[in-house]
């Protein structure tokens, strides 16, 4: 019997929801340092499988090669797990993190790139909780690849609950993927203060125009961030207490602590773009004010009084 068709490296909610959504009809090998994290509601009975299918779950990477390899470790863990186990990687490398490296100011494909070079690079990313893929509830999902192999991968990704789009603009996809966490926290922070939902969406409005500035700036196409990987995702999590970024924005706007072992991608992202922004000259209000707001550096109602205070333009 030959190998697994995929793996998937980090066993933490998403890479557990995306080894159940696929082991029914691939053979998967699921990695992790620790064991999965099933997602609430996931169903773990044994699913009806082809012959050619299943799933087996390791603590040795060493197992977890295969043609692609899903790298599903939060945006601040990557680079790390690639500067010591890149060149273990083979295959296709395809990224399901959504944030931006705060050393580095660079996306996951950038980490990637710099330690497995020649590697295919693609990004998974787009609206998806990871317990609604787990139940193979109904998705769709970015694929993002500028390599021949793009639709191949694409294909061997998708299945009948899971659909996904392909784009070759993966600076736009992993921009839209990062930067709609860091709205969402402000959006959370707005309901949380009790600032109402016509506060929320303005910020989700106004803070979908500075991602897109910036991702623009940074090379993206304006088009991608109207797809399922920017505003798509925005508006997933700017709505739903299913996101963690949007339940630490809740906690923020009440003055509340928040558990620090959850995964908030949109804090460490928030305060690399507060870095990066003004680099290539583009203006980001909503996000500097998250980024001050999870420093600590102000409070919720300084915030507003910045974002209210600040000179009246066109829109
Ligand atoms: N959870 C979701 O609904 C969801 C949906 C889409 C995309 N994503 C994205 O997928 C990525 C992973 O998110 P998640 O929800 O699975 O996070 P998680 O917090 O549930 O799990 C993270 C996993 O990574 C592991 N990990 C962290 N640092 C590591 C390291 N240095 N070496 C090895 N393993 C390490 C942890 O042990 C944990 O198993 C994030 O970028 C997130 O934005 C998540
Ligand atoms: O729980 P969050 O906020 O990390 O969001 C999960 C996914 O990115 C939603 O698409």
């Amino acid at each position: 019997m030959s190998g697994p068709d995929i793996a998937i490296v980090g066993a933490g909610a998403f890479g557990s929801a995306l080894a159940l959504a696929l082991a029914p009809t691939r053979r998967v090998v699921l990695w992790g340092r620790n064991p999965p994290r099933w997602p609430a509601g996931a169903d773990l009975t044994e699913k009806p499988r082809t012959d050619d299918a299943g799933l087996t779950v390791t603590t040795d990477l060493a197992q977890a090669t295969a043609p692609i390899t899903l790298l599903a470790l939060p945006a601040q863990a990557l680079r790390p797990f690639l500067s010591q186990h890149g060149p273990a990687l083979s295959g296709a490398l395809v990224s399901t993190a959504k944030g931006i490296d705060l050393e580095t100011l660079e996306g996951p494909s950038r980490s990637i790139a710099r330690a497995c070079p020649g590697a295919v690079i693609a990004v998974l990313t787009g609206p998806s909780f990871a317990a609604d893929i787990a139940r193979g509830l109904p998705t769709a999902l970015t694929l993002a690849c500028a390599d021949p192999q793009a639709e191949a991968i694409q294909h061997a990704l998708a299945t009948p609950t899971l659909r996904l789009y392909r784009t070759a603009d993966v600076t736009g996809a992993e921009l839209g993927g990062a930067l709609k966490n860091v709205i969402a926290i402000a959006a959370g922070a707005a309901i949380g203060a009790g600032f109402g939902d016509s506060a929320r969406a303005a910020i989700v409005t106004r803070g979908f125009a500075e991602m897109t500035r910036l991702a623009t700036r940074l090379g993206a196409e304006a088009e991608t961030l109207v797809g399922l990987s920017g505003l798509g995702d925005l508006i997933l999590t700017s709505t739903s207490d299913q996101s963690r970024n949007f339940r630490y924005g809740l906690s923020l706007g009440r003055g509340q602590t928040f558990d620090a072992g959850v995964t908030v991608e949109g804090a460490a992202t928030a305060r690399a773009v507060a870095r990066l922004a003004p680099r290539v000259d583009v203006e980001m209000p909503v996000a500097s004010q998250v980024a001050a707001l999870s420093e600590g550096r102000t409070t919720i109602a300084a915030a507003l009084a910045t974002l209210l205070n600040r000179p009246l333009r066109e829109e």
